[in-house]
């Protein structure tokens, strides 16, 4: 049996809205869609891999057609398989895909790299016939657990958005399930952001809880000050409150806030979340670690991630990737990360789940969809589909 990448495509799309954030407004915000073509046919179809590279970093077009598929594409068919011969094997194709590119200074190739390989393992798990979190958990010898974590991200600053109408949009997720929302903060002055913070917190009640993310917006002195401020609340974490790479300022402002915090979208290799780990004043017992695959070169490198966080005395149950996607479901599901961000309103249709699974509880159960289970979605399958065609 023949088994061969015959095309890769790409195509960028938009998935702007009016919202901002305390550093960006995606007003101009694309992802790129990637289809990974093979010539293996199952079930009388054949069987296409795809990806995209969730949401804050802007579709990958560029680099993606004129460096990562041409590795692709160039390469001996036979030196992208596994042992069997009978699958593509992920971390072949990760290094070729990375040939002769030099370490370091990661800047966006990291995206361009995880949006195929989010491919990649879409296609790998459709040919062996499984949904990915199971081939995932098998392959690392534990347990899938389909029942994952997820808590509704929003909160977003936006031009005539009011405090009733924020409180409107967490009582709406709370009514769809989710006991965990989040805000944003660091996008207005700090005597506003707690009022929005007990307005949130006067409308969730007892029975939920909420995280505030600042989107690496603070220098030492603000975010200190926010946790000081932060810290009369019982939050679920404090996000992201100075430069992703600044690793003193986390670990600085550990002394003065002593819940959880949490970091790490920002960070796009495993040597990244290694400094972080190092040097970054993290607590394993309680903080949260936020690294997004499809920012960060990939599943291949996430596993290279996990395995720093062994090594340094992390749980993978500390881990709540950013992004909203199922390939982080799929992760969470065969890995046992913590759970998973979800953005009910937003960046739609690439974010979210397949079509019928409900959050109860705080929690999704994954429905047995062979590969990532993107076929499950049809609004997203739609923009697949188009693109494979
Ligand atoms: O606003 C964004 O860029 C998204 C973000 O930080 C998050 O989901 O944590
Ligand atoms: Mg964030």
């Amino acid at each position: 049996m023949s088994v061969r990448i015959v095309d890769v495509r790409e195509v960028t799309k938009p998935i702007s809205s009016p919202i901002r954030n305390a550093y960006i407004d995606f007003t101009k915000m694309t992802t790129s869609l990637v289809a990974v073509v093979t010539d293996v046919m199952r079930e009388g179809k054949r069987v296409v891999g795809y990806g995209f590279n969730s949401n804050g970093r802007y579709g990958q077009g560029g680099l993606i057609r004129e460096r990562f598929a041409p590795r692709l594409l160039e390469a001996d068919p036979k030196k992208l398989l596994d042992e069997g011969g009978d699958n593509l094997d992920p971390d072949k194709i990760w290094a070729t895909l990375m040939s002769n590119e030099k370490p370091g200074g990661h800047g966006e190739r990291s995206v361009a790299v995880g949006t195929i390989d989010m491919a990649v393992w879409d296609a790998v798990a459709k040919i062996a016939g499984k949904p990915l979190f199971r081939l995932l958990a098998e392959r690392h010898g534990r347990n899938a657990n389909p029942r994952v974590f997820v808590y509704a991200a929003g909160g977003y600053y936006y031009p005539g958005k009011d405090l009733s109408a924020l409180r409107g949009e967490m009582r709406g997720y709370l009514d769809r399930g989710y006991n965990v929302v989040k805000m944003k903060i660091g996008g207005a002055p700090i005597e506003e952001d707690r009022q929005r913070i007990e307005a949130v917190l006067n409308e969730i009640g007892k029975g939920a809880q909420l995280a505030v993310d600042a989107n690496g917006r603070f220098d030492l002195e603000t975010a200190i000050a926010y946790a000081k401020m932060l810290r009369d609340y019982p939050l679920f974490w404090y996000e992201e409150a100075g430069d992703p790479l600044d690793f003193q300022l986390q670990a600085a402002l550990a002394e003065f806030y002593p819940a959880p915090m949490a970091t790490g979208e920002n960070l796009f290799s495993h040597q990244d979340a290694r400094n972080l780990l190092r040097y970054g004043g993290m607590r394993p017992d309680r903080d949260w670690l936020q690294f997004d695959c499809a920012l960060s070169y990939g599943l291949c490198e996430y596993q290279r991630t996990l395995e720093v966080l062994k090594i340094q005395g992390w749980s993978p149950s500390r881990c709540i990737p950013h992004g909203g996607h199922q390939m982080s479901l799929n992760i969470a599901a065969g890995l046992g990360l913590g759970g998973n961000e979800s953005y009910p309103d937003l960046f739609q249709p690439y974010g979210g789940f397949p079509d019928g699974v409900r959050v109860e509880n705080g929690h999704i159960t994954m429905p047995d969809l062979p590969g990532i289970g993107f076929e499950g979605k049809s609004d997203l399958y739609a923009e697949m589909k188009a693109l494979a065609a």
